[in-house]
C-alpha cells in the first residue's frame, strides 16, 4: 500500500556497473514540504540514483521507495511522481502542445491540462511551435510541463537548471519553492551548489557514489566558522600568548601569519597589545560554502594547479555538522580543527515545513499550491538550440 505521504526514502542503495562502483551504500529521506539538492560532481553518481528511484535501474544491494512504495508498486506513476532525467527525446517536427496531448492521452488525462502546464511553465506563448526549434532552456521548461501533467505530488529532477538563463533560474527556483510550500517534495540534481543554494532546504552531497554530507543547508552553513588571519612581528610570541589566553583554535600559516578559529578580532588583538607583540594586519576572513562544496567533492578530481580542488582547505574550517566520516577523503596538508564534532544523524524537518494532508488521492485537491506567474518569454525562447 502507498502511504500517501509523498516522502522520498533513499536505504543503502548501491548500483555496481561491473567494477565501476556508480552508488555505494546511499542513505537519505526526502520529506513533503521541501527541495532537497541533490550534489555532486559529474559522474558521481548522481543520475544512477534517481534511475533506481524511478525503477529504469536495478539497484545492486538496498531500496529506494516513494510513498513508502519502489517506483513499480505505485500504480499510476505519473499521478505520483513527476520526474525530467534529459531534456530530450522530443520529436522535432511535434509542436509543444501536441506534444504534451500524446502524453495526456496514454496518461489518460484530459487535452485542457496540455494547455494548463504549458502556462505553468511560461511556454503558452510558444505552445504551436515545433519543438525542433526549441532552445536547450525551452527543452527544459517543456520537459517539467510533461512532469506536472499527472498533477504529481513530487517531481524529481536531474539538473533542471541545465541551459536556463539566469531568469529562468530565478523562475525554477520560484516554482520549485512554491511547488514545496503546498507540501509536495522535490528532489533535484545538480553538479553546481550555486545553481541550487538558494532553492533547497536540504542538501546531499555525494562524491565517487559516496555521501559526503546530507543535512540542512543551514547547518551546513553554519558550520563554516569564520577565522581571523593575523600578521605578528613574532609568531611563536603571538602563538604563545594565545594559548595563555585560552584560545585554541591558532595556526600558523607557514607565510608568517596565523589563523585563528574561535577568536574575534578584538579578542585576538587585545591578547597581542597584551602580551606586547605587533600587529602588521589583523583580517576576519568569512567561510565559503562553494569552496566547502569544492572540498568535499574534490576527492574525485584532485589535480594540483586547479585551485578548488588542487589547494588544500583552508586551516581551521571544520566539516560540517552532517559530514559522514566513511567516504571522505581528506587532502593533503588538512588539519582537523579540534572542535570538530562527528555529525548528528537523523533528517530534521526544514524550517517551515508543513504536513502535507493525509492519504493523497490522484484526485487530491491541490488548491494551496499557486502556481508562480509565468514570466514573459525571454531571450532563450527565441534562440535555437
Ligand atoms: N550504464 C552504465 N554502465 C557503466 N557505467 C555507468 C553506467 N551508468 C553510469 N555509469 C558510471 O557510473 C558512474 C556514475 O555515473 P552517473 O551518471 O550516475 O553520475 P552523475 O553524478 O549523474 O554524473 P553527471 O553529472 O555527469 O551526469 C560514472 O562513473 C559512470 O561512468
Amino acid at each position: 500500500m502507498q502511504d500517501g505521504s509523498g516522502r522520498i526514502v533513499v536505504q543503502n542503495l548501491t548500483k555496481n556497473f561491473g567494477a565501476v562502483a556508480a552508488v555505494q551504500n546511499l542513505s537519505f529521506q526526502v520529506e513533503p514540504g521541501s527541495v532537497t539538492g541533490f550534489l555532486g560532481p559529474n559522474g558521481a553518481g548522481k543520475t544512477t540514483t534517481l534511475r533506481m528511484l524511478l525503477g529504469l535501474v536495478r539497484p545492486t544491494a538496498g531500496f529506494a521507495t516513494i510513498n513508502g512504495q519502489p517506483f513499480s508498486g505505485l500504480g499510476n506513476p505519473g499521478r505520483v511522481v513527476g520526474a525530467v532525467l534529459e531534456a530530450q527525446g522530443f520529436h522535432p517536427k511535434r509542436s509543444a502542445i501536441n506534444h504534451l496531448r500524446v502524453y495526456c492521452s496514454a496518461m489518460g488525462i484530459q487535452d485542457r491540462r496540455a494547455e494548463e502546464v504549458l502556462g505553468l511553465v511560461g511556454l503558452a506563448a510558444t505552445a504551436t511551435r515545433d519543438v525542433g526549434g526549441f532552445s536547450l532552456g525551452m527543452k527544459q521548461r517543456l520537459a517539467l510541463a510533461t512532469a506536472l501533467l499527472g498533477d504529481p505530488q513530487v517531481l524529481v529532477l536531474d539538473e533542471p537548471a541545465n541551459g536556463l538563463d539566469p531568469e529562468g533560474i530565478a523562475w525554477l527556483r520560484q516554482f520549485l519553492r512554491s511547488f514545496a510550500a503546498s507540501g509536495r517534495t522535490v528532489l533535484i540534481s545538480s553538479h553546481l551548489l550555486a545553481e541550487v543554494e538558494q532553492t533547497i532546504d536540504q542538501v546531499v552531497i555525494i562524491s565517487r557514489g559516496q555521501t559526503m554530507y546530507y543535512g540542512m543547508l543551514d547547518d551546513l552553513r553554519r558550520s563554516q566558522q569564520s577565522r581571523v588571519i593575523v600578521q605578528p612581528a613574532d609568531v611563536n610570541a603571538l602563538v604563545t600568548a594565545l594559548q595563555e589566553g585560552g584560545i585554541s583554535g591558532i595556526q600558523p600559516t607557514g607565510d608568517g601569519k596565523v589563523a585563528v578559529t574561535g577568536a574575534t578580532v578584538q579578542q585576538v588583538g587585545d591578547v597581542a597589545a597584551k602580551a606586547g607583540v605587533a600587529l602588521y594586519g589583523v583580517q576576519e576572513e568569512k567561510a565559503d560554502l562553494e569552496q566547502l562544496f569544492f572540498r568535499l567533492t574534490s576527492g574525485q578530481y584532485a589535480a594540483p594547479g586547479i585551485v578548488h580542488y588542487g589547494a588544500p582547505p583552508p586551516q581551521g574550517f571544520g566539516p560540517p555538522p552532517g559530514y559522514q566520516q566513511s567516504g571522505y577523503h581528506q587532502q593533503p596538508n588538512y588539519n582537523q580543527p579540534s572542535g570538530y564534532h562527528q555529525p548528528v544523524q537523523g533528517y530534521q524537518q526544514p524550517p517551515g515545513y508543513q504536513q502535507p494532508p493525509s492519504g493523497y488521492q490522484p484526485g487530491y485537491d491541490p488548491s494551496p499550491y499557486q502556481a508562480p506567474q509565468a514570466p514573459e518569454p525571454t531571450k532563450e525562447q527565441g534562440g535555437n538550440s
